[in-house]
């Protein structure tokens, strides 16, 4: 058994679960067992801390900087906190990594199947498989891999604004360049110019599920490389959810955090860029279509909220891209399977549906209605923009004027809670508006099918979940101030429902 490093009554620096800050905190025990440390933070708060987690007080600034570049670091193999409390979890994990690995692709394409149907209920038996053949098409796949280096080569230009992630375990802090918003304006005039010259967009529309299949094959390889890369990350470079040790869970969620090819961030670049932007693209394809199928002089008004209110959402995301930086998958989750694939494959094919679903299948809408379903939208977003500007403004500077007659509650990290504006409403005020603006998409299809509804069932089930994941990462984080502030904003996304 290896020597107890912390003695009981020592005062140490021991990291905050699932962040990367410090606190001072006293060593209660150790448990062999386990091979854990029990602690005591400032505000009472105990948890157990795996050896790595702990530092010695005196030497924890320089060893913290000389760590991250000191050629003797921990390599990927070695014990991890995750690890050790995991094993006998395991089984079942890998199963359901082996179920999402199977069942995400397959669910896709029966989506995009059902779309091409008369009747595309979700409900309805799997439409008959098509031939491997024609799932493969040299053309689409040359045209996704374009499509890729395109957004690729625009990150890398040296144009906006270069920002700060959040610190590290190392304390180190990485740099993104933040030009998504310019990105898209390229992109926009580069298809404006495509169009003119001829470029018929139809193409889309007619090789959906080819393009779909092109992104997937696309996101396994990236996959592939993300978990190989990950091979000759040290243990700081290393996910907390994401290395388990099983293989298939692993490639599923992603060892690595922030894997880079030199200053290319693959999981900031695949969140922000290819998948986003090609939402716009497909969206536009699909009203093209529309109009081609049909003989129309302009879009149906379906279409054109259904286009509007998309491009919207991600002109705002582009627009605030560096707000992103502190999402939760930004600063927590590993880049694997899960994140290429949704970012690759399931925003751009399956956030569509509304807009393919359409071509085909229209639904007129009275003046009145639209007029409605714009008002919805715009309510949905204010909800989605106020609150994330809220919360952003009070973490890059809690002090900000704008935020002075705020009331807040302190914590034990140092950082506080917001208990009024839109955080004083619900605990996540910001799905409140997504999830208004979700319904806003759907309405303008109508209610004949349940698949443009797709976006809006598998969204609540998405932020329910996610809620849930945030609640338990935060209770760890801020211990007993968590529990105050649950108590005073007891409803976690719609008021007195939920
Ligand atoms: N369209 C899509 O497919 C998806 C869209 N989204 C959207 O992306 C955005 C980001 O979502 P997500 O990363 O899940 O989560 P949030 O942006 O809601 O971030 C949650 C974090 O906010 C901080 N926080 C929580 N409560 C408070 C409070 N009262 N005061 C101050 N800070 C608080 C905590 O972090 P800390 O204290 O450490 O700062 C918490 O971990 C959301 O608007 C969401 O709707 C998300 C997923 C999918
Ligand atoms: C394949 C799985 C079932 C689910 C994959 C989930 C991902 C598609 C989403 C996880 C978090 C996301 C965020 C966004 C897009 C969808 C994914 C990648 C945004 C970038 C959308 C625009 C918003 O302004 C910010 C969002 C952050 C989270």
């Amino acid at each position: 058994m290896p020597p107890v490093k912390y003695q009981r009554g020592e005062m140490v620096m021991g990291r905050w679960p699932g962040s990367s800050l410090y606190y001072e905190v006293k060593v209660l025990g150790f448990d062999s067992k386990s091979e854990s440390y029990t602690v005591i933070y400032k505000d009472g708060t105990e948890l157990e801390l795996m050896e790595q987690d702990i530092k010695s007080t005196a030497g924890f600034l320089s060893r913290s900087r000389s760590r991250s570049r000191s050629p003797g670091r921990r390599r990927s193999g070695s014990r991890s906190p995750s690890r050790t409390t995991r094993g006998s979890s395991r089984k079942s994990t890998a199963l359901g990594a082996y179920f999402w690995l199977l069942f995400l692709p397959a669910w896709v394409l029966f989506m995009i199947l059902q779309g091409d149907l008369e009747d595309p209920s979700l409900v309805n038996a799997p439409p008959p498989l098509p031939s491997l053949d024609s799932l493969w098409d040299y053309q689409s796949f040359g045209f996704v891999v374009l499509w890729i280096v395109f957004q690729a080569l625009l990150y890398i230009l040296p144009v906006g604004k270069l920002s700060e992630g959040m610190p590290l375990r190392t304390g180190e802090r990485l740099k993104y360049r933040t030009n998504g918003f310019f990105a898209l304006m390229v992109t926009a005039l580069a298809v404006a110019i495509a169009v003119h010259e001829g470029v018929d967009l139809t193409y889309v529309y007619n090789n959906f599920l080819q393009l779909a299949v092109a992104a997937f094959l696309i996101s396994v390889l990236l996959s592939c490389y993300c978990y190989g890369h990950s091979r000759n990350a040290n243990s700081e470079q290393l996910a907390l959810g994401g290395n388990s040790g099983n293989v298939a869970y692993d490639f599923f969620k992603g060892r690595e955090l922030n894997p880079r090819i030199k200053n290319f961030d693959l999981k900031f670049f695949c969140e922000m860029r290819p998948g986003l932007i090609g939402w716009c693209l497909i969206n536009f394809a699909m009203a093209v279509t529309e109009m081609k199928l049909h003989n129309l002089d302009s879009p149906s008004c379906s279409m054109i909220l259904v286009n509007l209110f998309q491009l919207l959402y991600v002109l705002d995301g582009l627009w605030n891209e560096e707000a992103i930086l502190t999402t939760m998958d930004l600063m927590h989750d590993g880049f694997g399977f899960m994140l290429a694939f949704g970012d690759l494959v399931w925003v751009p094919f399956t956030y569509t549906l509304q807009a393919f679903y359409l071509v085909n299948h229209p639904n007129p809408l009275s003046p009145p209605a639209a007029a409605a379903i714009v008002l919805l939208k715009l309510i949905g977003f204010y909800i989605f923009r106020k609150s994330n500007s809220e919360k952003n403004t009070f973490r890059k500077n809690p002090s900000d004027s704008k935020l002075s007659c705020m009331r807040t509650i302190p914590t034990a990290t140092g950082k506080s809670l917001l208990t009024s504006g839109w955080w004083g409403v619900v605990r996540h005020p910001n799905y409140l508006g997504d999830l208004i603006m979700a319904l806003s998409w759907s309405l303008p299809c109508g209610f004949s099918h349940i698949l443009p509804w797709y976006y809006m069932i598998y969204f609540i089930i998405l932020l329910v979940h996610r809620e849930s994941r945030d609640m338990s990462e935060c209770k760890r984080k801020y211990g007993s101030a968590w529990d105050e502030y649950c108590q005073t904003v007891p409803y976690r996304i719609i008021p007195w429902v939920y």
